[in-house]
């Protein structure tokens, strides 16, 4: 026997000693259990082929970890044991060989087939049908006496019903539902508390508390699997078949996982593992695969165990959905609206039966968050349909050449400076009028009814034009042609004339719906308004600080910086210069001292159609003398603007004694200060 296999069998076990108590004992693993089960396979083997080397101390020998000393100590009557595992039809079918030779029995087996529940294991025991202790398995002959926390569980009952065992010792997992686990992640997340990193995680720490008010918070659920120690002289329980007692169990009050099934020989049991597979993402909670018990209790007494694990039980697991694998890069992507989405390139691993090679970052603070350098060893998790995360990295593999993830200040697709507004977790590119990434979303919105209004400028032919470069920016749809609107799919000579016509018709405009159009984030059409009544003229927006942004009506911080942001980006600039050389232009609009504007401090509702003018209009006129317009009646409302059929906001005017103008009332007061 080699001196390096001695060295490499030691190392196997202090690993996994580690892995295990950072996952038994302080609820923190720092590797994804696929990562322990390869170790533990590893060790498997090498003790398998030198039997000599096995001790039994050996991880291979022993179940879970000492109980942590701030509880009081359960013994267990009967060890509570793990399971042998399989990970494929092969290992299956050598666990069902084996009890067939140990039985020397060629006829099919009945199992009892339930899905792995991926919590922790506790033993509940009632004596006379009370509950009077509960224990987590710990060692497997020594656990922690946890029955407040236990106690707080809704599922369980603290009384069974009906004719049960003097002592009955009820086992089972404690686990926590998906939804719950979300819910409270998500709180803690926005309170700025430390996440757990999954819902097994999340249930262990939970559950073992010394405080059982904090367990009493948590969103815990328990099922049973099977019976420990029973004291029973008026046999009440039944001692034939293992899935029978589930549902005695059941009757009693126990709650029991509803997709455990009775099925008969090895086919059957591999269906129902393909089956509860096919439902893994659909189920409530999560599963680790399924454990495939021979049924009968007879046999299982005559199966008997080993050190660690029942002979009569296998878990026979689903393909891992963690993986560990290597952090090789970052790239940074464009979205449609200019966030700025790290993404990280991954060692290709496989992970959940499908090969990942990029996760999302999501943001800087994720970033910061999971204090992740490129070269790090890292857990990425893919669960159901939701796309790749990487959970946490293991900062005890991290290479001595490791780096920082550098965010970009410039955008990767057009060079546009990048903003990242106070309080917003996103990065994003200011060049709205440039990017490329965005160029598809900022012509629609452009050409939207609200901002140029271009008529007949729909959505698939904004995506046609972007997507046969005969557009790159919003400037470029004033040069558009016959020649070049027509060597487009679909697009007949009338069409292509009337669409040109609706381009030169756009030009003329309003300062408001030009500011609209140019897609500032959070300026929507009232605060475009409010932009161009305040400043009067294009420049004088364009210069504005973000003080002077401030005193605007309605703009606050954030506005402000965006709109400051967009109009520094030098791309934008030259894009604006190009639209008003296109000839794009708009009604002066006179500037109005303080002193002149009439309407200052009032507020005004406009209701009913308008005859002399479109609604906004009118809303734009009477801001710039000063009013506010708002879309509700209330007893602090000025006065109500009725038009045509004006209804239940003219009823309510009457009601509140709310003055009442006509549009002709209105027109008036335009007129008497020059607002044409
Ligand atoms: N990530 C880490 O660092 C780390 C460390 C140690 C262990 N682990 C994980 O834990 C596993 C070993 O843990 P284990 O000894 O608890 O074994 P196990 O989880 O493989 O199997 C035994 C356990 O399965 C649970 N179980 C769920 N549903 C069941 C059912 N229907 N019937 C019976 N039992 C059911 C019980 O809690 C039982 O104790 C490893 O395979 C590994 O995945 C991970
Ligand atoms: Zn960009």
């Amino acid at each position: 026997m080699s001196q390096s296999l001695v060295l490499q069998l030691q190392q196997l076990r202090q690993q996994l000693e580690q892995y295990s108590y950072q996952y038994y004992v302080l609820d923190q693993p720092t590797v994804p259990d696929s990562e322990y089960d390869r170790l533990f396979q590893q060790l498997q083997r090498i003790e398998a082929e030198h039997p000599e080397l096995i001790s039994s101390t050996s991880p291979t020998q022993r179940v879970g970890a000492k109980p942590l000393a701030k509880f009081s100590q359960v013994q267990h009557q009967i060890p509570m044991l793990s399971l042998d595992n399989a990970f494929d039809d092969e290992s299956f079918f050598a666990f069902t060989k084996r009890i067939a030779d140990s039985l020397d029995s060629s006829a099919e087996f009945s199992f009892c087939s339930e899905p792995k529940l991926d919590g922790l294991a506790v033993s509940i025991r009632y004596e006379n049908g009370e509950l009077v202790q509960a224990a987590t398995r710990g060692d497997g002959s020594t656990g922690e006496n946890i029955t407040t926390n236990v106690k707080t569980i809704r599922a369980i009952p603290l009384r069974l019903q009906g004719d049960v065992p003097e002592v009955l010792e009820v086992r089972g997992e404690v686990f926590m539902p998906l939804a719950g686990f979300n819910a409270m992640n998500d709180a803690a997340a926005k309170a700025g508390q430390k996440i757990f990193a999954n819902p097994r995680n999340a249930a262990a720490g939970s559950l073992r508390q010394l405080d059982a008010k904090i367990t009493a918070q948590r969103p815990l659920m328990f099922y049973a699997y099977g019976i420990g120690e029973v004291i029973d002289s008026n046999k009440k329980l039944a001692t034939d078949s293992h899935y029978q007692q589930l549902m005695q169990l059941k009757q009693w009050g126990m709650p029991i996982c509803p997709e455990v099934r009775q099925v008969k020989g090895s086919q059957a049991a591999l269906d129902y593992y393909q089956h509860i597979m096919q439902q893994r993402d659909s189920l409530a909670y999560e599963i680790d695969g399924v454990v495939i018990k021979v049924d009968s209790l007879a046999q299982q007494q005559a199966l008997g165990f080993v050190a660690r694990a029942p002979r009569w039980a296998v878990a026979f697991k689903f393909p891992a959905q963690e993986m560990l694998t290597k952090l090789l890069a970052v790239e940074f992507q464009v979205g449609r609206t200019g966030a700025i989405t790290p993404v990280a390139r991954l060692a290709p691993v496989n992970v959940g039966g499908v090969t990942v090679s990029n996760a999302t970052l999501h943001n800087q603070d994720e970033i910061a968050r999971l204090g992740i350098k490129v070269g790090d060893q890292v857990i990425v998790r893919r669960a159901g349909d939701v796309i790749p995360q990487i959970v946490s990295v293991v900062l005890e593999q991290r290479p001595d050449d490791a780096s920082d993830i550098v965010f970009p200040t410039q955008c990767p697709v057009c060079d546009s400076h990048i903003e990242r507004i106070s309080g917003e977790a996103a990065a994003r590119c200011s060049g709205g009028l440039f990017c490329g990434a965005q160029l598809k979303e900022s012509i629609k919105h452009f050409v939207s009814r609200k901002a140029m209004d271009i008529d007949g400028f729909g959505d698939k032919l904004a995506e046609q034009l972007v997507e046969q470069g005969l557009i790159k920016t919003p400037a470029d749809i004033y040069q558009l042609d016959m020649p070049s609107l027509l060597g487009l799919e679909r697009m007949a000579e009338k069409s292509a004339m009337n669409l040109l016509h609706a381009i030169r018709q756009s030009k003329q405009t309003t300062l408001a719906r030009f500011i609209y159009a140019l897609g500032i984030r959070d300026v929507g059409e009232a605060t475009a308004i409010s932009l161009a009544n305040h400043f009067t003229t294009l420049p004088a927006i364009q210069q504005a600080s973000i003080e002077q942004l401030q005193q605007v009506d309605d703009v606050g911080t954030v506005v402000a910086e965006r709109v400051q942001s967009f109009f520094a980006e030098e791309h934008n600039q030259t894009v604006i210069t190009q639209l008003c050389q296109a000839d794009i232009h708009w009604p002066e609009i006179a500037k109005l001292e303080q002193t002149e504007q009439p309407l200052a401090g009032q507020t005004l509702v406009l209701t009913g159609t308008l005859t002399s003018m479109g609604r906004d209009d009118a809303k734009a006129k009477l801001q710039r003398l000063g009013a506010k317009v708002s879309g509700s009646v209330s007893a602090k409302t000025h006065a109500v603007i009725a038009g045509d059929n004006a209804g239940s906001k003219l009823v309510k005017a009457n009601e509140l004694n709310v003055t009442v103008w006509s549009e002709q009332e209105m027109l008036d007061v335009f007129n008497q200060y020059g607002v044409n």
